[in-house]
């Protein structure tokens, strides 16, 4: 074990690589250190995450004077406009910088044949996002062999800014190759001018400053005419560059606040070789400025977003909004689908996108989800309604916009109500021709998505490295002695090899939500009381479940490891279909399922019970289904969560097929079983998965015992009704019981 000086000393040197300075380091390490007693493990995780997260805050925070002078500064010479990033030269990032004093070269985009060979397919460039955090993305991107994909581009001047003069432009850039260079050599060489002068030019701004004044526009989406390309191809500066600028967007503000660093100037531009390069620009005041990597800045956007914004997908990450922008890119460029600019600039003003043609190509049925940015109910062109949704609520109208905004990719397909999120399709069927046609609208999502308020609860809950297996390698179910991923299901792996829950296993899980009271409950530790509180209640003790932990990056097996099945995604055929028996939609799996076979997670949005007591009760008056999960205590942080921090998941706006499940009292074929494994994100959650219990038949309903309190008659929605049929449920002896109850008392 190192000692703490040596911790220490490790640690302000990763922060020196980061371009942080010893002396605003130490105070804020020994805060870190303070905060979390003494313990290591959180400011060493990930690189120091925590560490450069908190330094890069106590940066943002109002100094006081004798913090003031610490600033790390730059100071502008002629020749060195910029300090470069210690992490991007120490990584031979594309930066290419020859040493680190030196300024910045711009790397030259390739454009001679030789350079492109014809394997750089779209599909090795733009390949689907693969589970990596943005850091390893922003990584990843550095790295692919075919770009000098991120680069920082020198500033200059402008030859007519004048105050602004001396601010310097810091423009990033990611370049993608897109097309082999067969597929677009008619559009003919042309545009910016060599990157070798270091300077940007956009269409038909040449030698003037990038920036324009002016009010805030919102992005427009054109392709310019071949013909203003064509002026450009005749520049002979730019003649060997082979790059068209086909969009420039500004979002710029009035050179008053040229200062500010978010005044921005995007473009897009295209070359004849398939390489589309994307850009951001943004002045800033050098003197106060110290170039940091990019990955520290991706870090800070992305923890900016997971703090403004209401609920983010757990893999959100800067590094997969590029590669989504990217994919865009292709497609748009591709299919020459020039409506969907038109379609993208009516969702930018607001219009209501029902009559709008759909986009991607799939066979589609008619949309019956259609609401307004403002999330009030509209019509769709086919006269069906759409969703619910709760007109005061702030949250609800956020998930309207969502679904809004969603709707051109996410419009239902009765071949496959994933529109295509899941590896399999999975079709709608309804046999006896009732009421509805689909099931109400919502949208389809393959991961939980996170509130900002449960976000701050589970980010403590994290995997360690101590959870994960790097020695491993292939699959780790062969190894001869289980790794240490199967500690916490006893020193045994919880799947067999043929990618099934163990039988024994199923059978405890089952036990343990049917029969809570036959098992252990572990006891919280004592609350701490602050001084005009009342005391606590004592902790009347929580579950101990079983949780299948899975193999994850930081381990060295493969996606094909045997401990790696939830993850893996459905790979069943399942349907959705309407049930005989007034339960509405249900879903069943169209072939025989052996026991302990997964069949999918139970997939919402991850709500603090505060959120859903207010979600719930906005509902109340309202015809709105809420599909609460409840998730315990073995899903939050490490420490013990209050009441109101508890987490649920709920399915009613975002969700996945798993919403679809119907409820069975004690025989129910399908068993929910908390799973630890990564999401490509920041941080790690649990799901909840099911499993099958027993063997189940093709066609088959499949069904989940929700645990539900018959007796809770405060439930918004009232007590429920069960309909499942089985010769077990808790509904029929309920109504038996007050049956006889009635009898009792009239006699
Ligand atoms: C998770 S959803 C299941 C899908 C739902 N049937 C649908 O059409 O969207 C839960 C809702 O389905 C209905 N449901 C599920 N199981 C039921 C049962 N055993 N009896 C009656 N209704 C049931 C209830 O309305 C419940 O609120």
């Amino acid at each position: 074990m190192a000692s703490r000086a040596e911790r220490g000393r490790r640690a302000l040197d990763a922060m020196k690589a980061l371009g942080f300075s010893k002396k605003e380091v130490t105070p804020v390490l020994r805060s870190l250190l303070k905060l979390f007693d003494n313990s290591w493990e959180p400011i060493e995780d990930e690189g120091y995450r925590a560490l450069a997260d908190a330094t890069l805050d106590a940066r943002d925070r109002p100094q006081g004077p004798e913090h003031g002078s610490h600033r790390p500064r730059m100071v502008a010479s002629e020749e060195d406009h910029y300090q470069p990033s210690a992490s991007l030269v120490a990584r031979g990032g594309p930066c290419d910088l020859d040493n680190e004093t030196e300024a910045p070269r711009v790397k030259r985009p390739r454009t001679s044949s030789n350079n492109f060979s014809a394997d750089h397919s779209i599909d090795h460039q733009l390949s689907p996002l693969s589970p990596l955090t943005a850091h390893e993305m922003a990584r990843k991107i550095m790295d692919e062999d075919f770009q000098q994909a991120v680069f920082l581009r020198e500033p200059k001047p402008e030859p007519d800014m004048d105050a602004a003069q001396s601010l310097h432009d810091v423009q990033v850039g990611i370049v993608s190759h897109m097309f082999n260079a067969s597929s677009s050599g008619a559009a003919g060489p042309l545009a910016l001018r060599p990157p070798n002068q270091n300077q940007i030019e956009t269409s038909g701004n040449k030698g003037r400053p990038v920036q324009r004044c002016g009010t805030r526009r919102p992005s427009t989406s054109f392709i310019e005419p071949a013909d203003s390309m064509g002026k450009q191809a005749q520049n002979p500066e730019s003649s060997s560059d082979h790059i068209a600028v086909m969009h420039n967007t500004r979002t710029g503000f009035a050179d008053e606040c040229r200062h500010e660093a978010h005044c921005l100037h995007t473009e897009i531009a295209s070359s004849t070789m398939g390489e589309v390069k994307m850009s951001i620009k943004c002045n800033i005041d050098p003197s106060k400025f110290c170039m940091l990597s990019l990955e520290a800045v991706f870090r800070m956007v992305e923890d900016k977003c997971f703090r403004s914004y209401e609920s983010l997908p757990p893999n959100f990450s800067i590094g997969s909004l590029i590669n989504e922008i990217c994919e865009c890119v292709a497609q748009l460029g591709n299919d020459h689908t020039a409506e969907y600019n038109i379609q993208s600039d009516s969702v930018d003003n607001g219009r209501n996108l029902q009559n709008e043609p759909m986009m991607n190509g799939a066979a589609l049925v008619e949309p019956i989800a259609c609401i307004s940015r403002g999330g009030r109910k509209y019509k769709s062109a086919e006269d069906s309604w759409i969703l619910e949704t709760s007109d005061n609520s702030q949250e609800n109208s956020m998930d309207a916009q969502h679904l809004a905004l969603s709707h051109l990719r996410h419009a239902h397909n009765a071949s496959d109500i994933s529109n295509g999120e899941e590896k399999v399709r999975i079709p709608v069927v309804n046999e006896f021709g009732s009421e509805q046609k689909y099931p109400s609208s919502f949208y389809y999502i393959q991961k939980n998505l996170v509130s900002q308020k449960a976000y701050a609860n589970i980010s403590a809950a994290r995997i360690g490295d101590e959870d994960g297996c790097a020695d491993c390698f292939g699959n780790c179910l062969s190894a001869p002695i289980p790794c240490a991923c199967a500690r916490e299901t006893g020193g045994e792996f919880a799947y067999t090899p043929d990618g099934l829950v163990r039988a024994a296993f199923i059978d405890e899980c089952f036990s343990v939500n049917l029969f809570p009271e036959r098992h252990h409950n572990f006891f919280c530790k004592p609350l701490e009381r602050s001084r005009n509180e009342a005391p606590p209640e004592p902790c009347k003790g929580q579950l101990v479940r079983k949780v299948i932990k899975e193999c994850w990056s930081k381990c060295g097996c493969n996606m094909q490891c045997g401990n790696r099945v939830v993850q893996r995604g459905i790979e069943c055929n399942l349907q959705v279909f309407f049930t005989q028996e007034g339960k509405g939609w249900g879903l069943r799996a169209l072939d025989e399922l052996p026991k302990g076979a997964f069949v999918c997670e139970y997939v919402g949005k991850l709500l603090t019970s505060m959120e859903l007591r207010e979600r719930t009760s906005q509902k109340a008056h309202k015809a709105g289904y809420t599909y609460p999960v409840d998730l315990g205590a073995y899903w939050g942080s490490e420490g013990v969560l209050k009441d109101e921090e508890a987490l649920f998941l709920d399915a009613t706006i975002y969700g996945n097929v798993g919403r679809f499940i119907n409820h069975r009292c004690y025989d129910a074929n399908l068993v929910g079983i908390p799973v630890v494994m990564e999401t490509p994100g920041h941080y790690h959650v649990s799901s909840l998965a099911l499993f099958t219990s027993k063997k189940v038949e093709a066609f088959e309903e499949l069904t989940w015992d929700y645990g539900i309190d018959f007796d809770d008659d405060k439930h918004p929605g009232g007590a429920f009704q069960c309909l499942c049929g089985s010769r077990y449920c808790r509904g029929r002896k309920r109504h038996r019981n007050r049956g006889k109850a009635a009898v009792r008392r009239s006699s």
